[in-house]
């Protein structure tokens, strides 16, 4: 009986509220706009707050708010430690669900010492205004940010480009990665076309299982860190916000694994930008033009991808001979002949930042001696990495990795002997490690990898001394 007069009490409530709101609307295209201007100021005096929306689509074609979404990040820590009430979203490439404020839930944030509310709700519109029996309901969520109006400047100022700096961090952090491979020019065009397609980028290799001296680990990591955060030292000095590695090395020692482990280390996705695909200038543009910043575009082997070399050499040829008729038709022939026109100046003007975005380029090469020198000029490489073959100290990791060795083993001391003058890459080190199968095989990994190293060298014995001479 109680809770049917309750019942009772409310509808009529709410029928008195919805009348004042009709009375409202009508009343206020009667009242003269003065007096509009002068109850505003008085709701205003009495409340002192100012409240700013951001909603989660916005614009006329209802675009994916940025700003609602770096929102959504920042606030997810405080409103899964917080909040009573909490909605798990799917947001698009982001590695799990984004926990955020339900509906009409509120938290708080302070600011320099200046406290702000956040709160969530959603607006219920018509999609269309046709008159129809199921007409159709659009939802937009958004954030609602209350302050008090003496924090004005400062929020508007401070506040707000903190957040969406913070909130842009934490999707980054939190995205799921790519891996982007190009398409070759022939599926560019035609319905659901792209110029790059791309898988999840899930490598495991890091900076702690990568084996190398760890002085040079330690310097690649600085100098990376360096430019993650030079964003504005880039900008001051009018430079692209890019840097240029040179991986080189023989195959094996690591440079694709390299590549792996800074791209993870960053947080950064992954271009593999095969060349040969690529039939001239304009279509390097194009595929450079679409990637995006936060990123590593990798050109693997490109001393193999194209004859760049060769080609400047041929430029200088046809101007010495231009008598000699039938070396320029050669000439013309062979070019022809060419799967992919890239020039050299193409190149080059990608890697002095003209087409690039923003994002980190990084070639790798077996054969740093066949490449042209303009190409590896420091400016354009800022930095030339040597992958080279196994030593010990990358050794022991690889022994730690694979056999979970910490300590010095009984053969280690024959393992460094033999790594100086065999040439064995990381990669063959780590194959015969890897061939463990059960815990008690460590040893028999380790003797199978002497035999292997001996089998490189000769061993011969001078004045009492073994010694180790390389095949
Ligand atoms: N420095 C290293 N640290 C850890 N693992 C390594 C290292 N070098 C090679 N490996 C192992 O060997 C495999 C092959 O190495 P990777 O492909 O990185 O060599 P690469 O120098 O890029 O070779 P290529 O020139 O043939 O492309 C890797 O999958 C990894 O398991």
């Amino acid at each position: 009986m109680a809770r049917t007069s309750a019942v009772e009490m409310w509808t009529g409530v709410s029928t008195v509220l919805a009348c004042l709101v009709v009375a409202w609307t009508i009343l206020k295209q009667y009242l003269p706009s003065q007096i509009d201007t002068y109850i505003h100021h008085a709701v205003g005096y009495i409340y002192p707050y100012i409240q700013i929306k951001f909603r989660e689509f916005s614009g006329e074609r209802l675009k994916h708010s940025e700003a609602y979404a770096a929102i959504q990040n920042y606030l997810m820590l405080a409103a899964s430690a917080r909040a009573k009430r909490l909605r798990a979203d799917a947001v698009k490439d982001s590695k799990s669900l984004v926990l955020t404020l339900d509906d009409n839930e509120e938290i708080i944030d302070v600011f320099h010492g200046v406290k702000v509310w956040w709160s969530s709700s959603t607006h219920v519109s018509m999609k269309n205004f046709n008159f129809s029996l199921y007409p159709q309901l659009e939802e937009n969520r958004y954030f609602q940010l209350t302050v008090h109006r003496n924090y004005r400047g400062m929020i508007m100022e401070q506040y707000i480009k903190h957040i969406l700096d913070e909130g842009k961090v934490i999707a980054v952090r939190n995205r799921q990665r790519k891996l982007y491979l190009n398409e070759p020019s022939s599926s560019w065009h035609g319905y659901r076309s792209k110029k790059w397609s791309h898988v999840v980028f899930e490598h495991p290799a890091t900076f702690e299982t990568l084996a190398l001296d760890s002085a040079k680990k330690k310097e690649i990591m600085n100098d990376l860190e360096k430019f993650t955060k030079g964003k504005e030292y880039y900008a001051r000095i009018g430079k692209a916000w890019k840097r240029g590695y040179l991986l080189y090395g023989p195959p094996g020692t690591g440079k694709s694994t390299m590549v792996a482990a800074m791209a993870n280390f960053l947080n950064y996705d992954v271009y593999d930008l095969e060349l040969t695909t690529v039939m001239d200038n304009s279509e390097l543009r194009k595929l450079l033009i679409e990637t995006s910043g936060k990123s590593i575009i990798v050109i693997e082997d490109i001393d193999c991808s194209l004859n760049l070399t060769g080609q400047r050499k041929e430029m200088e040829v046809k101007k010495d001979d231009v008598e000699s008729d039938d070396t320029a038709k050669k000439l013309a022939k062979d070019n022809e002949n060419k799967p992919s026109k890239i020039t050299l100046s193409g190149l080059l003007n990608f890697l002095d930042g003209i087409w690039s975005r923003r994002g980190e380029d990084y070639r790798t090469t077996n054969h740093v001696d066949k490449l042209d020198p303009a190409l590896i000029r420091r400016r354009r490489m800022d930095k030339h990495i040597e992958m080279s073959n196994c030593r010990f100290e990358a050794f022991k990791l690889l022994a730690k990795n694979y056999l979970g060795l910490d300590d010095a083993h009984e053969l280690y001391p024959r393992v460094r002997n033999l790594l100086e003058v065999a040439e064995m890459t990381p990669a063959d080190v780590a194959e015969h490690l890897r061939a463990k199968s059960t815990d008690d095989d460590g040893d028999k990994c380790l003797k199978n990898l002497v035999a292997a190293l001996e089998s490189k060298v000769n061993v011969t014995l001078r004045g009492g001394e073994l010694v180790l001479k390389s095949n």
